[in-house]
């Protein structure tokens, strides 16, 4: 099979790398050609670091290069594509643009897919003519590490683009939800329920970011804790997507007072050296304010 994957940056590199690794012919397109070298550097760069922990060998590492070719051609680069993937930045106006684009210079049969995280599938489908070959491929970051994608039915969908989405994902070799469009799909919704209320128990004083990540970790067997995620993500993205939830789904997804408040000072988490916690070269050293 042909996949075309649109734009080249964080996520898509990841899902060509993916999609070669699987034995598909793909086209990885982005607007410049250095953004497309920078996405073909970063495969390289994660294939190899696939050689030095003995996952894959030197000739499956060239053998998955040679399955990906970059171009900055529209038109070249989808018209033979079986099935293409936008993953271009999070805006519903370009994503519509992308998919009539597509849909101009694909052929009939191409099933057309999203990778946003957060938009209706089913208004960026509205672009199309034919909206039932459009669907949402919700990978995680980054792709070629994290087993999930989230298959988002639009309300347009049609049976044959579902089971097309479904088969490509488990070729994948990676494990399928199916959900409905919905903002928030099944694992932003639920996951930001959790970092939400973990905030309320730490401006309410119940527990330190710390105790309450751990009882989680240790109590539930999650991976990380609800407040280190947040760090991890960044507070301004959980702030915008509790306001996007709020909006769509109620009050529940309030944002408590102190997401605002940090991401007021510039306290965003990791990327910053503050959020929920301190960080230091990337490392958690201690807890922000009066835990601390
Ligand atoms: N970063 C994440 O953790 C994450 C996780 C899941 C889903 N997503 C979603 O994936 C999508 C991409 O996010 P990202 O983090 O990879 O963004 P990014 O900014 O890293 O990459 C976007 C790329 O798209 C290119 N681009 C812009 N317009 C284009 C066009 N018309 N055609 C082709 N390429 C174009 C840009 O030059 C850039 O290289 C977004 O919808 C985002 O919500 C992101």
């Amino acid at each position: 099979m042909r996949v075309t994957v649109l734009g080249a940056g964080s996520m898509g590199h990841g899902i060509a790398q993916v999609s070669a690794t699987a034995g598909h012919d793909v086209v990885l397109r982005d607007i410049e050609a250095e953004f497309v070298e920078d996405g073909l550097e970063g495969i390289r760069e994660n294939l190899q670091g696939g050689v030095d922990r003995g996952k894959i060998s030197e000739s499956e590492m060239e053998e998955t290069l040679e399955r990906i070719e970059g171009l900055t051609d529209l038109e070249t680069a989808v018209e033979e594509a079986d099935l293409v993937v936008e993953a271009v930045p999070e805006d519903m106006d370009l994503k519509q643009e992308v998919f009539a684009d597509i849909e101009d210079a694909a052929s009939e049969d191409t099933v057309i897919a999203s990778n946003t995280s957060s938009l209706s599938v089913t208004e960026m489908a509205s672009a199309l003519e034919h909206p039932e070959r459009a669907v949402g491929l919700h990978f995680f970051n980054p792709p070629h590490i994290m087993d999930l994608v989230e298959i988002v039915i639009a309300e347009q969908t049609d049976d044959r683009t579902e089971q097309f989405a479904v088969d490509y994902v488990q070729g994948l070799e990676k494990e399928d939800v199916v959900v409905r469009d919905t903002a928030g799909f099944a694992t932003s919704r639920l996951g930001l329920a959790l970092g939400l209320e973990a905030i309320r128990m730490v401006e309410q004083g119940v527990a330190s970011p710390a105790d309450i990540d751990e009882g989680m970790e240790i109590g539930y067997g999650h991976p990380m804790g609800p407040l280190e995620l947040t760090d991890h993500v960044g507070l301004d993205v959980r702030l915008h997507i509790a306001e996007h939830l709020r909006e769509e789904l109620g009050e529940r997804f309030k944002p408590p007072q102190s997401l605002r408040r940090k991401v007021r000072a510039g306290n965003l988490g990791k990327k910053t050296g503050e959020g929920y916690y301190v960080w230091e070269d990337g490392e958690r050293v201690g807890m922000s304010g009066e835990w601390d």
